[in-house]
């Protein structure tokens, strides 16, 4: 049965007098001046209040200023346009309002109250909090503590918190512990931080299913915890991508009104290591090389990437193999067609209704998907390119961030099922500083000769034929009886079996996370060749392989966020 909800009466703010109507899904007021002329109106639909109060009440430091019995106080959801050029900020707007009696008062009050209870059901009550305390400019805490804790304390949310003391504790967490009471897990941290998170939730909802994740066959549940992410790392892209800024405070407040973002999610696989998952970029050459260097370099903070990009464009390496990849249907969407995946996007809302035609969820993704993914098994449909590579990138979504505005490709869906490859060949260095020159501004960075972007469900990377990748295991003995043999320093392999053992070592190096060996894999000045393989950058950490499956599960997890909000109809 629908409450009556409505109401609509004079209010005061200070002397001033305000006509305010609560709609049922919207509460606005307008200051009506001394001749009852209306002015300024403010609408807030009731989805975006943060908290209502009886009295006059501040927060930061809270504390009832005045707890006179004719007012309240209400904390709502306020819009600015960021400095940057992309999303909008959220801040709390506060108002307090003197009614004519203490009887409205409580009126105000209850409809209020009840109006978010009807219109706004999906809101955490208890979350689960874990903060890398080293992500970023390692400020994680301190941002949680001073910005977000006092936003939930006003919302009546109640946070477990968990300061992380090792990598990997948030993951076995979740993968291992009672989760039962908690709505939702909170990331603060990176894009690294949030990877852990999203391991150890679609790992334990696979175990709970029984299912086996290792398998690349196997369609995987969706997770029903929603993941908050309180950026504080390095690169935060996941944030900036579904939320449009990278504001602690804006993130907090999409938290409490339990905003819901689906997420597509990558799974890489290779027949000898357990399952890797990716939104954000898996990528090989460039990427994973950058990567690779930039952990030694940690101490410079999310600068490390810049340097490690530096000198990882000097070396101007590129990379061969064979791609192969599954198209999606170029009717629904392309990475080329020019249009923004924005807050209620039609391509993604299509999506949902197509990975998810019925209403009990978990059934229906199940049979559509495995149908859907035996079909793609099969060789028909897929397509492949062979050659060298400067980079081959994989992302889920657009992956913009501050480093790059519009991202890896600016038109990819967050939640469409779909995933979009970019492959660049190898090119002349001054090309390739263009394409990534491209991704600071609007120019399109697929728009050069040596690009290629297709959008896919699914794609495979092999090394060429004949130089396919052995078990780490082989690599690691055949590398120790190389060493053995290479006991005098002289260049004496002739230059078939160079190449090949040396990137069985370099993979073996990189697997150990031992890049100390780089430089003299190639014994001095004689011989220049660079290294064969690369590694994957799989958001942020290294997949010491060059062989990799991967596939896009569509809308696996979700978010606290809606999506970048279009700025021109939001800001008025
Ligand atoms: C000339 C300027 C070139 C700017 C090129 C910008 C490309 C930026 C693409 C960014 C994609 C980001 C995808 C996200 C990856 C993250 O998951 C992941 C982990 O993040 P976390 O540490 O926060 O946990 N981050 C990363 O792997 C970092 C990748 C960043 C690569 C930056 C490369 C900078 C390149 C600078 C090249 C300079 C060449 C200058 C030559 C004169
Ligand atoms: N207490 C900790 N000590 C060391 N590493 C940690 C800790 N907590 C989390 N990590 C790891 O730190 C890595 C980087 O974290 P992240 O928050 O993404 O920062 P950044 O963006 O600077 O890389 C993640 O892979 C995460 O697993
Ligand atoms: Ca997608």
């Amino acid at each position: 049965m629908e409450i009556d909800l409505r109401l609509e009466s004079s209010l005061w703010v200070g002397k001033k007098r305000y006509k305010a109507v609560l709609t049922g899904w919207h509460f606005q007021w307008t200051e009506v001046d001394k001749n009852n002329r209306e002015k300024k109106t403010t609408l807030v639909p009731v989805s975006e209040l943060i908290a209502l109060e009886k009295g006059q009440v501040e927060i930061l430091p809270r504390k009832s200023v005045e707890d006179t019995d004719k007012d309240f106080t209400v904390f709502y959801v306020k819009r600015s346009s960021s400095g940057g050029s992309y999303g909008l900020l959220w801040q709390f707007g506060r108002i307090q309002f003197s009614c004519a009696s203490r009887a409205l008062r409580d009126q105000w009050t209850s409809h209020l109250r009840a109006a978010l209870k009807t219109h706004s059901p999906s809101r955490p009550h208890r979350l689960l909090v874990f903060i890398n305390p080293y992500g970023g400019k390692k400020k994680g805490r301190n941002i949680y503590h001073s910005l977000v804790a006092p936003l939930f304390e006003l919302a009546g949310i109640t946070s477990h918190v968990i300061v992380t003391e090792r990598a990997n504790q948030a993951r076995d967490h979740l993968l291992k512990k009672d989760l039962s009471g908690f709505d939702g897990v909170v990331c603060v941290g990176g894009d690294g931080m949030f990877s852990e998170i999203m391991h150890g939730m679609i790992g334990r909802t696979q175990q709970e299913a029984g299912l086996s994740e290792n398998d690349l066959n196997v369609t995987l549940q969706p997770c029903h915890l929603h993941i908050g992410i309180i950026p504080a790392g390095s690169t935060d892209c996941v944030c900036f991508a579904t939320v449009g800024v990278n504001d602690p405070v804006t993130s907090a407040l999409h938290i409490i009104i339990g905003d819901s973002q689906p997420l597509d999610v990558c799974s890489a696989h290779h027949p000898t290591e357990p399952v890797r998952y990716s939104v954000s970029l898996l990528g090989y050459g460039f990427y994973g090389d950058v990567l690779a260097e930039s952990e030694r370099h940690r101490w410079m903070g999310p600068l490390r990437y810049d340097f490690s990009g530096f000198m990882v464009y000097l070396s101007s390496r590129s990379y061969a193999g064979v791609v192969h990849y599954l198209p999606a249907d170029p009717l629904l969407s392309s990475p080329r067609d020019n249009t923004r995946c924005l807050s209620g996007c039609s391509v993604c809302s299509k999506s949902t209704e197509r990975l998810f035609p019925h209403s009990t969820v978990s059934e229906s993704v199940h049979s559509f998907q495995c149908s859907q993914y035996r079909s793609d098994r099969s060789e028909a449909g897929w397509v492949s390119v062979a050659g060298r590579f400067r980079c081959v990138s994989f992302t889920c979504m657009s992956s913009s961030c501050p480093r790059s505005p519009l991202g890896l490709s600016p038109s990819a869906h967050l939640a469409d099922g779909t995933g979009d490859l970019i492959l660049v060949r190898e090119s002349h260095p001054l090309g390739f500083l263009k394409f990534l020159h491209r991704h600071t501004s609007s120019e399109d960075q697929f728009d050069l000769p040596f690009v290629e972007v297709h959008r896919v469900k699914a794609f495979r990377f092999s090394l060429p034929p004949g130089e396919e990748e052995d078990s780490l295991e082989d690599m690691e003995s055949e590398a120790a009886r190389e060493r053995e043999n290479q006991e005098s320093p002289q260049c004496r392999m002739d230059s078939e079996t160079k190449s090949r053992t040396g990137s069985e070592q370099q993979l073996t190096d990189r697997a150990k996370g031992d890049w100390s060996r780089e430089k003299s894999l190639f014994c001095g000045p004689c011989c220049t060749e660079a290294p064969a393989v690369s590694v994957w950058n799989c958001d942020g950490e290294i997949l010491p392989f060059s062989e990799i499956q991967g596939r896009v599960h569509g809308q696996l997890v979700h978010l606290y966020a809606r999506g970048i909000e279009d700025k021109a109809a939001c800001v008025g």
